[in-house]
C-alpha cells in the first residue's frame, strides 16, 4: 500500500502504526497532542500510552491530521468508539478520494445505535464497500512486544480486505480476511461487555468455573445478537467473535476486564475509571446501545443487561450476579 494513516495515538493506533512500519507500509500517526507526535516522530516512544516500547524510526508522526491524511490510500480510525463521529466530521473534508476507511474501534454509538462502519459511511458519504474494520485477539501491549497473534480484516469488498491484510502482515501479526463485517464488529464491541462481567466475577471472588461459564453464555447472547443483525454464525466461532472474547476475558492486561474487577470489588464506575488511569472501557460506554440494540431486535441478552444495570448503578455487582444464577431453567 501506498501510504496509510492512522488517525488516533493511543495504545492500539500506536501499537498498529507500529505493525505497518514493521509490515514496510509507509505510515503517518496522527495524535491529538503536539508532544506526544513529537515524542513518536523524534524519540520514537509513546511515554504516555506504550512506555516501554521502541518504535520503529521509519513511523513518521504528526499533530496536523492534514498532513497526515494527505497521499493517503487508507485511513486508520483508532478513536473510541464514542469519539468517533465528532472528529470524523472534521476531517471529512480532507479525506483523500477514494480512500479505505478502517475502523479500529469496538463498540456500538450511544443514541443511533450504529455501528462503527454504519458511522464512517453515514459521516463520509463512503460507500460500505470502502470500509473495513479490524478485529481479533489483540491486545495492545502484547502485540507492541511482539508476541505472535491473528486478527481479521473484515470489509464488503474482499479486494480491499487484502490489501490490508498485506499491509499489515508481519511476523508476529497475522491478519485473515473475512467480508462479515457485521459480525466482525459486533464480536469486537460486545465482547467487551462480558470481559466487564468476567471481571466483575473475579473481583467477586469466583474461579474459573464462573469464568467459563460467562465466556460460554456471553458467546451465546453474542452470536444471537449478530446473527439477528445478519451475521454468518461462523465469525463469531472465529478470531473476532471466540478469539477476542476469550482474549479479553482471561486477560489481566484488558481494561475492560480491570474495569469489572473494580466494580466487583465494590468500587463505583467513577472509581473505576479512575483506577484504569482514564484509558478507555469500551463495554461500559457501550452496554447501553448493546443492551437497546438486541431488545429492539427481540434478542434475549441477560448478561449484557445485567452489566449495563450495575454500570448504571441500577443493582451491585452482587446482587445482579446472584440473579443471574437464579433465572429460569432451560435448554442449552
Ligand atoms: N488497546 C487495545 O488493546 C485495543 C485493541 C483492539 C481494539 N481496541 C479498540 O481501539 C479503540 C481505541 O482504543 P485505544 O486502546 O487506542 O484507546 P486509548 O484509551 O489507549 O487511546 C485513545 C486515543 O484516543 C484519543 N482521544 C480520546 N478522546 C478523544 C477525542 N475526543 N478526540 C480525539 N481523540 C481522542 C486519545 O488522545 C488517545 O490517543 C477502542 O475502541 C478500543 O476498544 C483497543
Ligand atoms: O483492553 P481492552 O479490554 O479494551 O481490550 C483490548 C482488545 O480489544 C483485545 O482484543
Amino acid at each position: 500500500m501506498r501510504r496509510v494513516a492512522v488517525l488516533g495515538a493511543g495504545s492500539w493506533g500506536t501499537t498498529f502504526a507500529k505493525v505497518l512500519a514493521d509490515a514496510g507500509t509507509p505510515v503517518t500517526l496522527w495524535a491529538r497532542r503536539a508532544e506526544v507526535a513529537e515524542a513518536v516522530a523524534r524519540e520514537h516512544r509513546n511515554p504516555e500510552y506504550l512506555p516501554d516500547v521502541t518504535l520503529p524510526a521509519e513511523l513518521a508522526a504528526t499533530a496536523d491530521a492534514d498532513e497526515a491524511l494527505a497521499g493517503a490510500e487508507a485511513v486508520v480510525l483508532a478513536l473510541p468508539a464514542q469519539r468517533l463521529r465528532e472528529n470524523l466530521e472534521h476531517w471529512r473534508p480532507h479525506l483523500p478520494e477514494g480512500v479505505t476507511l478502517v475502523s479500529l474501534a469496538k463498540g456500538v454509538e450511544r443514541g443511533t445505535l450504529l455501528r462503527m462502519s454504519e458511522v464512517i459511511c453515514q459521516v463520509t458519504d463512503a460507500g460500505a464497500d470502502r470500509v473495513a474494520v479490524v478485529s481479533g485477539p489483540n491486545l495492545a501491549g502484547e502485540i507492541a512486544a511482539e508476541q505472535p497473534t491473528a486478527t481479521v480484516v473484515a470489509c464488503r469488498d474482499h479486494d480491499r480486505a487484502v490489501a490490508v491484510q498485506h499491509a499489515c502482515s508481519t511476523g508476529y501479526f497475522k491478519p485473515y480476511t473475512n467480508t462479515d463485517v457485521v459480525g466482525c464488529e459486533l464480536g469486537g464491541a460486545c465482547k467487551n461487555v462480558i470481559a466487564l462481567a468476567c471481571g466483575t466475577a473475579v473481583g467477586l471472588g469466583y474461579g474459573d468455573n464462573t469464568m467459563a461459564s460467562l465466556i460460554t453464555r456471553g458467546l451465546a447472547e453474542i452470536s444471537r445478537l449478530a446473527v439477528a443483525l445478519g451475521a454468518e454464525p461462523l465469525t463469531l466461532a472465529g478470531l473476532a467473535g471466540m478469539g477476542d472474547l476469550v482474549a479479553t476475558c482471561s486477560s489481566p492486561l484488558s481494561r475492560n476486564r480491570r474495569f469489572g474487577e473494580a466494580l466487583g470489588r465494590g468500587m463505583s464506575v467513577a472509581e473505576a475509571e479512575e483506577a484504569n488511569h482514564g484509558q478507555v472501557a469500551e463495554g461500559v460506554k457501550s452496554c447501553d446501545a448493546i443492551s437497546e440494540l438486541a431488545r429492539r431486535h427481540g434478542v434475549d441478552t441477560p448478561i449484557v443487561d445485567a452489566v449495563r444495570r450495575v454500570c448504571d448503578g441500577e443493582v451491585s455487582a452482587k446482587e445482579v450476579g446472584d440473579e443471574l444464577i437464579n433465572r429460569e431453567l432451560k435448554v442449552e
